[in-house]
């Protein structure tokens, strides 16, 4: 270039120092959208322009609750496969499940926004060391295990059953929803910390961990993972409002609970005693070489625990209950199932067994079944890396390090496999033959490698919840008319209360 010229844009920057600055700034903006736009290898997805060119559609979508409801609309104007973020692609076809999940691919950037420090089985990212977790204290989480469980857990459906006892002679309105809670919360203190959290006892909502609320806030932290360290240092270091001050405190009641259990459950460690999961997590060593998780570890596990098996069981009863009441021949169907193929239970029996249970039913699992397709609990995107060089997902070649992904609530309302009426809860869907081969994408635990290991726990428990209050109670929904409002908080969340007056249908519980 010659120096004549260098020296005449030397003197204009001189001279117009914010109109060079302005100009070099719309210039590099400009450069970054055509970049992302035309020439990035994610270029010619479909999607909104702001989703190629930043995360901040991804973190205002989940900020304000709605990240099911936007996948639905976004795959009902760009199809099937649409860009969300400037990396990120998200799917809503059935193909997509074989194609993203049954892979054993690295958890994606999402998941910074959950504890990277010392993460827990749900959140590490690292698949081999999830291996060895998995080996390590997967056996919590068996069949067998679960049966071993079954006294534990009848113990506080006996507290359910004399409180539920005690309305239906008092005739008061209750919500459902807390005494639900309460009892599979207290569940699962009894099963991972051999000790109940006494919120039967309590009947005090405050006293529930804040699961949606603690969950919420990582998934606005991971909606945009390159600013997930900025996110955890402000939660330190910036003033707090009310809300962020209520909203941080959910994972701190969760923290608390965790680390004065496991002081407790590491002072008084006898496995022989009582089969608890905490206990099992602190004696587990790794094969080969006999390594003991830290104490740090060990609170990530029980944390993981509390997250993961309190608020998702009980709100998928609580929806079971709500879509229940709000659709009366459904209901009378479970029930005239439930007292002919099961028998009375005796005064001293407060529950059902697992064994057998599910067997013997076939309408009420149908319901369950479709209330998992219409209310499934988890309804953040679940994203997955595209492993190097890149790979093929429902018949598409995806660029390596992608973050693929589905919504588990979106793909289960995508009108072309479910019907125009995917709305609708219509348990008798699956008596037709088309639905039924449709079985296998009901996916409410996600699938593959890291599906949900306590699915069989939290069967369980809806399956012995639902038949129990059935065959015991006569419910009148007070406010079965009210719509129904479910919000997805992190995951969903009923906010409609269930109110209900009971009757007894048989003989008081006196276990
Ligand atoms: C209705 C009840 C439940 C539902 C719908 C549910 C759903 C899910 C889903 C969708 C995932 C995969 C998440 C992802 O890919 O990011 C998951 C993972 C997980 N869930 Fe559940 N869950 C339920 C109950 C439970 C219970 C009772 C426990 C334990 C006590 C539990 C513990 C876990 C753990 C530890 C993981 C991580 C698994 C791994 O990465 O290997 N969940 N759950």
């Amino acid at each position: 270039m010659p120096a004549t010229v260098l020296q005449d844009i030397s003197s204009f920057l001189s001279t117009y120092p914010l109109t060079s600055l302005a100009t070099f700034l719309l210039l590099v903006s400009l450069s970054y959208i055509i970049y992302q736009t035309t020439l990035h290898p994610l270029a010619k997805f479909p999607g909104p322009i702001i989703c190629a060119l930043s995360d901040s559609y991804k973190l205002w979508i989940t900020a304000t609750d709605r990240v099911p409801e936007a996948m639905i609309a976004l795959h009902a104007q760009y199809g099937d496969i649409v860009r969300f973020g400037p990396n990120d692609l998200h799917f809503n076809q059935p193909e997509a499940i074989e194609g993203i999940y049954k892979r054993g691919w690295q958890k994606g950037d999402f998941y910074l926004g959950f504890d990277q420090k010392t993460p827990g089985l749900f959140s590490e990212r690292n698949e081999a060391i999830h291996g060895k977790r998995k080996r390590m204290f997967g056996n919590n989480f068996t069949p067998t295990a679960i049966r071993s469980y079954e006294s534990i857990v009848d113990g506080q459906y006996a507290i359910l059953r004399r409180r539920l006892d005690r309305f239906a002679e008092s005739g008061e309105t209750f919500d459902l929803r807390k005494y639900i809670t309460y009892c599979i919360v207290d569940i699962l203190g009894e099963l991972a910390f051999s000790e109940a959290f006494g919120n039967q006892q309590d009947e005090d909502p405050k006293k529930i961990p804040r699961v949606s609320e603690a969950l919420w806030s990582c998934c606005i932290a991971g909606s945009m993972p390159s600013m997930a360290g900025v996110f955890e240092w402000l939660k330190d270091n910036l003033p707090q409002s009310a809300e962020v001050a209520e909203l941080l405190e959910g994972r701190n009641v969760i923290f608390r609970l965790a680390s004065t259990n496991i002081e407790k459950r590491s002072k008084k460690l006898n496995l022989d005693e009582r089969p608890d999961m905490l206990g099992r997590i602190i004696a587990a060593s790794e094969e080969g070489t006999g390594t003991k998780l830290t104490q740090e570890q060990i609170m990530a596990e029980a944390i993981t625990l509390v997250v993961g098996g309190t608020h998702t069981t009980g709100n998928t009863l609580h929806v079971l209950f709500a879509n229940l009441s709000r659709n009366e021949e459904y209901l009378k169907r479970c029930i005239k199932e439930i007292d002919e193929r099961l028998p009375e239970l005796a005064p001293s029996q407060p529950c059902y067994d697992i064994t057998g249970l599910e067997e013997k039913l076939d309408f009420v699992k149908v319901c369950i079944k479709e209330n998992f397709r219409k209310d499934p609990v988890g309804t953040f995107n679940m994203p997955r890396t595209v492993p190097d060089p890149g790979a093929t997902i429902a018949g598409v070649q995806i660029p390596a390090g992608t973050q693929t992904s589905m919504n588990i609530h979106a793909f289960h309302h995508n009108p072309s496999v479910w019907g125009s009426d995917h709305d609708v809860f219509n348990p008798d869907r699956w008596y037709e033959k088309r639905t039924e081969e449709l079985s296998h994408l009901v996916i409410p635990y996600s699938v593959g490698k890291r599906s949900c290991v306590g699915q069989n726990l939290a069967n369980a428990n809806i399956l012995k919840m639902t038949t129990t209050l059935l065959r015991c109670y006569e419910f009148e929904f007070v406010n079965k008319d009210e719509p129904m409002v479910v919000v997805s908080h992190g995951d969903s969340d009923l906010r409609t209360p269930v109110l209900v007056k009971v009757k007894r249908r048989g003989p008081v519980y006196v276990g």
